[in-house]
């Protein structure tokens, strides 16, 4: 579904990641996890489009992405759905329209959307919350909006940069519950995440494979963790 093969990232003269190979396979769940400033989210970045590599190559959905043109490039972004780390709305629109902007985007006709939105803000607790703007919001709300966001358009791929990373511990196994159950629908999902407690949580429910970005270099982590 994602395949990195021997994917490298430099910037000004350096090395940030370096012969990073990797598949996620259709329906698998990966963490991947490292100090900060490692390089996950240039690695996620990697992942979906946003960033090049300097080295190597890029497959999404069996397309190498370097062959893509806009328009192609445009349909596999939307086969993929991101929750950035900073989860950024239009503070003047509301909250169901902010989780709605997608389809617009992509030129849906929102009128036949209406039910598809109303169950999603049922799934991640928002229903009573259609109205308010984002300011209004607390962090754990922000973030489930953002995976709502992130997941309008039916996705195949869901990717999370530090989904709960202004969350406490309760919330954060909500969303934890919320990205485990997309899974379970048979979504590929890869989160960036320093939260050891998280991932271990996780693995008593999911079968996921951790991946740590260690001296510039992608390994799969010990049983451990
Ligand atoms: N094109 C670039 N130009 C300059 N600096 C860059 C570029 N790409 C990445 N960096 C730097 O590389 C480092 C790694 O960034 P990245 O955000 O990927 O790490 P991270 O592991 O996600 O960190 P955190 O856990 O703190 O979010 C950062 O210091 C970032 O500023």
């Amino acid at each position: 579904m994602i395949e990195l093969d021997n994917v490298g990232y430099s910037y000004g003269g350096g090395e940030l990641l370096g012969d990073v190979s990797v598949q996620l396979a259709p329906g698998s769940f990966h963490f991947l996890t490292g100090p900060s400033g490692a390089g996950k989210t240039t690695l996620l970045k990697l992942c979906y489009g946003a960033l090049q590599p300097t080295a190597g190559q890029v497959r999404v959905f069996d397309e190498d992405m370097r062959k893509l043109d806009r328009d192609q490039m445009a349909l596999m972004r939307r086969r993929i759905g991101v929750v950035h780390q900073d989860c950024r709305f239009l503070d003047h629109l509301p909250l169901s329209e902010n989780i709605a902007l997608p389809l617009l985007v992509s030129g849906k006709d929102l009128n036949g959307e209406e039910e598809n939105l109303r169950e999603l803000m049922k799934w991640v607790g928002l229903a009573p919350r259609a109205d308010a703007l984002p300011p209004e919001l607390s962090g754990g709300e922000r973030q489930r909006a953002a995976l709502a966001r992130a997941v309008i358009m039916s996705p195949d791929v869901v990717i999370a940069d530090e989904p709960t990373g202004n969350v406490d511990w309760e919330m954060s196994q909500r969303l934890l519950q919320l990205l485990v159950e997309l899974n379970r629908m048979g979504k590929t999902v890869l989160i960036a995440s320093h939260d050891l407690g998280l991932i271990r949580a996780a693995k008593s429910q999911v079968q996921a494979r951790v991946l740590r970005i260690s001296n510039r270099r992608l390994q799969l982590a010990g049983a451990d963790l």
